[in-house]
């Protein structure tokens, strides 16, 4: 099972993905993968965060500046993502009962480490949900099922997607 979230900037995908990453934690069930969140200062976002779901480690993904790796105006830290979110995925693949990944997108194809341990994830029989940036949807749309998150079905959406993922992890 193989089931990809696609939507909006903005829409709610990372909010989805955590509220059942919780709800399959209290269930006993075991999570690994990140997900990932804004960072913000005086009220603007600056970068983004990965968090891992196993362990709670956060990492700075991308900041406003200048480097060497950029996608817009962000700096992509590929090393803390190798460090802390392959790592997570690995883990994940090893032994827990899904694997989260909250985004595939530009700044995470950036690491070769990141390309190369998602398509184990694809390649393996691990439950995988993954959030997907909508220019990444053609690539994947065939590995799973694809479904686009709006403000208008993302309640109904949450408990049509917990209860797949429930099913399959019965
Ligand atoms: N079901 C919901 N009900 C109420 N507010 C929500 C819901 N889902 C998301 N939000 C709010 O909308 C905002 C954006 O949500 P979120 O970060 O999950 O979106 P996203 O699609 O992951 O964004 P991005 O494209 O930046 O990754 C947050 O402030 C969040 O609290």
């Amino acid at each position: 099972m193989r089931i990809f979230i696609t939507g909006m900037p903005g829409v709610g995908k990372t909010t989805l993905t955590l509220k059942i990453a919780e709800k399959l934690k209290d269930l006993g069930y075991k999570v690994g993968g990140f997900v990932t969140k804004e960072v913000r200062e005086d009220g603007r976002r600056v970068g983004f965060k990965i968090i891992t779901l196993d362990t709670n480690e956060e990492t700075i993904l991308a900041y406003v500046g200048d480097g060497k790796i950029k996608v817009g105006k962000y700096v992509v830290f590929i090393e803390n993502l190798d460090k802390v979110g392959v790592e997570a995925i690995k883990r994940a693949l090893e032994d827990a009962d899904i694997v989260i990944i909250d985004e595939l997108g530009a700044m995470e194809f950036k690491s070769k480490k990141f390309s190369e341990v998602v398509d184990e994830v694809i390649n393996s029989n691990k439950p995988l949900l993954a959030t997907l940036h909508r220019n990444w949807v053609n690539k994947f749309k065939d590995k799973g099922e694809l479904y686009t998150l709006t403000i208008e079905n993302r309640d109904k959406l949450f408990e049509e997607i917990l209860n797949k993922i429930l099913a399959e992890l019965k």
